[in-house]
């Protein structure tokens, strides 16, 4: 079941106001990205990194995973302007792998054996997400003013990693170029070729380190192990 990992961490943190890559910030003295890069580091299915990142932040990079000594090959590829084309760019760097994960950078929580419910559903289907039943009620909201409530029994909080069939994720990314297309996570690609997309259960502490509250709850979170 080994795979290749694709990690975006291109982005600019906007919505954490850090004024700079929020995956540089600490989390019990150690940066959101060597927690997550820790999390494969320990995987022995993992066989190498694809790290998108902003090239201008390389040496940063690279000191980080010097620093804490990080053991699995990583490659390191320039982001584009959006998680999408950050992603693609990871994917037409790739040539022999089968399997592919892609995993937020931003999502230092992940556990190895969600990793491998994805994979494994990935060899099934081709595509594999995990996702956590939605606690909240959901409305569609339009000028500050609900449209509707949406029914919750079917609602999925979807997280990554994602796991695909490396030519299925490539044809959906190519796919949606040229349909100018953009969603928000690479299964949404999948879904608009008609392909199935499985969904296991991931894990509420796979949160996603987005704004600043997230550090805070990830702080506690850190003290659970
Ligand atoms: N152009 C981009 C945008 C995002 N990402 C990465 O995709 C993951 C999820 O994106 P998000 O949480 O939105 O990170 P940011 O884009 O940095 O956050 P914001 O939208 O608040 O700027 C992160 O690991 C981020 O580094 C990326 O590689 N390339
Ligand atoms: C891919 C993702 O983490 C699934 O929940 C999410 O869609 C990423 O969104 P972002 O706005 O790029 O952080």
């Amino acid at each position: 079941m080994k795979y290749t990992l694709i990690i975006p961490a291109a982005g600019q943190g906007k919505r954490m106001g850090a004024g700079k890559n929020k995956l540089f910030l600490e989390m019990d003295g150690k940066p959101v990205i060597v927690h997550t890069l820790q999390q494969f580091d320990m995987d022995e299915q993992c066989e190498k990194v694809v790290l998108v990142i902003n090239m201008e932040e390389k040496e940063i990079f690279q000191m980080y995973l010097s620093t804490y000594g990080i053991k699995k090959h990583v490659e390191y590829i320039p982001g584009g302007q959006e998680r999408q084309e950050s992603v693609y760019n990871g994917v037409k760097h790739l040539q022999d792998a089968e399997y592919v994960v892609v995993h937020d950078g931003a999502r230092p929580f992940v556990e190895k054996e969600v990793t491998h419910r994805v994979v494994g559903a990935s060899m099934l289907t081709g595509a594999a997400i995990c996702a956590v039943p939605v606690k909240d009620t959901i409305k569609r909201v339009v000028n500050e003013v609900v449209q509707d409530t949406v029914e919750r029994s079917s609602l999925w909080s979807v997280q990554t990693p994602q796991a695909f069939r490396l030519s299925l994720l490539k044809k959906a990314h190519e796919y949606a170029i040229r349909e100018a297309f953009v969603g928000t996570d690479d299964a949404s690609l999948v879904e608009r070729l008609g392909d199935k997309v499985q969904v296991v259960m991931g894990d509420y502490y796979n949160i996603k380190v987005t704004t600043p509250e997230d550090l805070l709850i990830s702080e506690s979170f850190l003290k659970r192990k």
